[in-house]
């Protein structure tokens, strides 16, 4: 028997910083909005713990234990006292480590998948709690839609949402560490403020206003992106001349992401954008998008 589970990618539409705690973590007031670009992972009984990738960017996953679904695996078998004797599939399509969540994806993933899969029936409570162990990231992967993540961006609250915003993705040559990224925002902010979320963007998302979020849109990590990848702003610029409401980096970089007024322009800004030689590709999605689901029972 296999359990199959999509997963979708997240963009960070607002993501406030604020400064570093004394575990290393910054607290955040972070708005997650999930998007129509999926992982999926495959869970089958095996005789050992193994984890194989498929897709564009799959040689750069690892597949040893620090692959987060193999964590994920790991830590739902280690609390019900079971072995985790699985194989993980995962067919990738979220561009890794371009501040997609794409990793924290798959790791939400692997636990639904392993829960099913092993009949372990853990309580939704207990499935967040092993998200937050795996990664600030990952419960908002399970959950979807739009949330706001306060604390490290672990403790969600969700978000309405009054409309489909479309998006369109430019992902940049190799990736970006986010810890690297956190540390140089440390370095530009000496003095950054406790992070609140702007009550003008939570309105735009409540009433599916595409306008007034384009010009809500605000990432704390960008100037710190920007530093150790100059070359983004050319990306930007290249977003927004082509007709883009308004571009950002996409959570810690170095995907960058633009909020369009349709599918329509959403065709024409990524074909501009693969066209001025600024990423690597583009793509094209649209929000808001559901959570982890099972696929197959
Ligand atoms: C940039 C974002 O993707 C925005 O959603 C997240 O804040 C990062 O989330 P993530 O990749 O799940 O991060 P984690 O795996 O929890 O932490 C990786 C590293 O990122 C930094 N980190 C992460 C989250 C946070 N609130 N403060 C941090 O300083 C820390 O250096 C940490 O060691
Ligand atoms: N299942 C996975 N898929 C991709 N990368 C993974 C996975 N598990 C662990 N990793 C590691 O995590 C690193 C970051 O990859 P990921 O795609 O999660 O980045 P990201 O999109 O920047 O994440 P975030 O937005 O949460 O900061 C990779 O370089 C890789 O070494």
């Amino acid at each position: 028997m296999s359990i199959t589970v999509r997963v979708p990618a997240k963009v960070n539409v607002q993501l406030a910083v604020g400064p570093a705690r004394p575990d290393g973590f910054h607290d955040l007031a972070n708005v997650f909005l999930a998007v129509s670009l999926h992982d999926e992972v495959t869970a089958t009984r095996a005789d050992a713990l193994r984890v194989t990738c498929e897709g564009p960017d799959a040689d750069r996953v690892p597949l040893d234990r620090t692959n987060l679904a193999a964590r994920a695996a790991e830590l739902l078998a280690a609390r019900h006292g079971i072995t985790p004797d699985v194989h993980l599939h995962i067919a990738k399509d979220i561009p890794v480590a371009g501040g997609m969540a794409g990793g924290s994806a798959d790791g939400a993933a692997a636990l639904l998948a392993c829960d099913a899969l092993w009949g372990t029936g853990a309580s939704r409570a207990e499935l967040l709690d092993i998200c937050a162990e795996l990664g600030s990231d990952v419960p908002f992967s399970l959950v979807g839609g739009a949330a706001l993540g306060t604390g490290r961006g672990e403790r969600l609250t969700e978000i309405p949402l009054g409309g489909t915003f479309h998006w369109v993705f430019a992902v940049a040559d190799g990736g970006l560490s986010t810890p690297a990224v956190y540390a140089e925002f440390d370095r530009l902010t000496p003095d950054a403020p406790e992070p609140v979320a702007s009550p003008a963007l939570l309105d735009a998302l409540r009433t599916g206003d595409t306008t007034a979020l384009a010009g809500a849109l605000a990432n704390d990590l960008q100037p710190a992106a920007l530093s150790l990848r100059p070359s983004l702003a050319d990306t930007l610029a290249a977003g927004t001349g082509a007709g883009a409401l308004a571009g950002i980096v996409s959570g810690s970089g170095p995907t960058t992401a633009f909020l369009v007024k349709d599918a329509e322009a959403a065709e024409a800004v990524a074909a501009a954008l693969v066209a001025s030689g600024t990423c690597r590709t583009a793509r094209t999605a649209t929000s808001p998008a559901p959570g982890a689901r099972v696929l197959t029972a």
